[in-house]
């Protein structure tokens, strides 16, 4: 078998998926909780260091960024979000890289890991990826800020999956965190958790509002003993959206609680993601932190409004050795 064979073996490799158990969660473990801690210098040192850590190139890389299109929650999140933007962001879900290039890269059938909208486009994006398998993934819980009335958050999601969402993205209550709260937040995810019903469940922690990398650290602990699917960085609506510090932390958080349980729980850095390169370097860090398991779409994602744009415009390079214009890679 080729360099070229095997390397493009492991962006296929997301078809047949592995099935995972979902996490059921644990009775909140306080003594747990607060005896977590991070090094704060020790992490951002080891994240500095990262990006020149390791570097893929040719049809490796090429391989790795098929496999990272097969996990883009291909996002819309913007209040002049329209049917038709949704239809044509599913379109690019259905088919991500044009048919010439996946032929010469000798590929076919690949797709977005899902697509991601707030709620009242759920039944336009369910619609628009039928037959497909694509998940349709919702925004949730009076996202961004997640500061309207439980009752209401709660029935958000309600209506959500019963449009036809099959994941949530909740938003936690930093204020939870930031007042060292465990069980409000405990409880608040555990509803959120019982709400979704079968659809898995995505919280997203808004890291750049939670302070310290300690309480990153603790929420992320506290959301997956509520029985969280994935943790999640941010909205992308926050001033400081997914680092590599944070996601450090929070994959660590996530290889303890594996290595406790035997639980896997999914990760998704969100918010500011749109280089090739960055979404290699996230790749190498989840490979190096957790496995190559944890490079599946089940439990990996990148939440990205822009990325796929510039994937696909390395893909072209990789095929034919020119760059084109960022817009010829449109997304909408
Ligand atoms: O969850 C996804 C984020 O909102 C997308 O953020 P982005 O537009 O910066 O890629």
């Amino acid at each position: 078998m080729s360099q070229t064979d095997t390397a493009l073996q492991t962006a296929s490799s997301h078809l047949p998926q592995p099935v995972e158990t979902r996490n059921p969660g644990l009775p909140l473990d306080l003594s747990w909780v607060r005896a977590v801690q991070a090094n704060t210098s020790a992490i951002e040192r080891r994240a500095a260091t990262l990006p020149g850590r390791r570097s893929v190139k040719k049809d490796y890389q090429a391989a790795w960024l098929l496999k990272a299109i097969t996990c883009i929650d291909l996002t819309t999140l913007a209040g002049d979000d329209t049917p038709g933007r949704v239809r044509r962001l599913c379109a690019k879900a259905r088919q991500p890289v044009r048919a010439d290039l996946l032929e010469a890269l000798g590929m076919d059938g690949i797709t977005t890991g899902a697509v991601c909208v707030y709620h009242d486009m759920v039944e336009t994006a369910v619609e628009a990826l039928h037959g497909t398998g694509i998940p349709v993934a919702a925004v949730s819980t009076g996202f961004p800020a997640g500061l309207s009335p439980l009752h209401l958050r709660i029935a958000e999601i309600e209506e959500s999956v019963k449009a036809g969402a099959h994941e949530i993205d909740i938003v936690i209550s930093r204020r939870h965190v930031l007042t060292g709260d465990w069980q409000a937040l405990y409880d608040e995810m555990r509803a959120f958790r019982e709400a979704c019903g079968e659809a898995h469940v995505k919280a997203i922690l808004a890291t750049g509002e939670l302070g310290t990398l300690r309480n990153v650290a603790r929420a992320s602990l506290v959301c997956m003993m509520a029985g969280a699917d994935f943790i999640k960085t941010s909205t992308g609506k926050e001033p400081v959206n997914a680092t590599l510090p944070v996601t450090l932390t929070m994959i660590r958080a996530i290889r303890d609680y594996h290595e406790r349980t035997g639980i896997r729980v999914g990760y998704k850095p969100a918010g500011g993601i749109s280089k090739a390169k960055d979404a290699l370097v996230y790749q190498a860090m989840m490979k190096d932190e957790l496995g190559d398991r944890w490079l599946q779409p089940d439990l990996f994602r990148f939440g990205a409004s822009s990325l796929l744009g510039d994937i696909e415009r390395q893909l072209e390079h990789h095929v034919t050795g020119a760059y084109s214009a960022g817009w010829r890679h449109a997304i909408g």
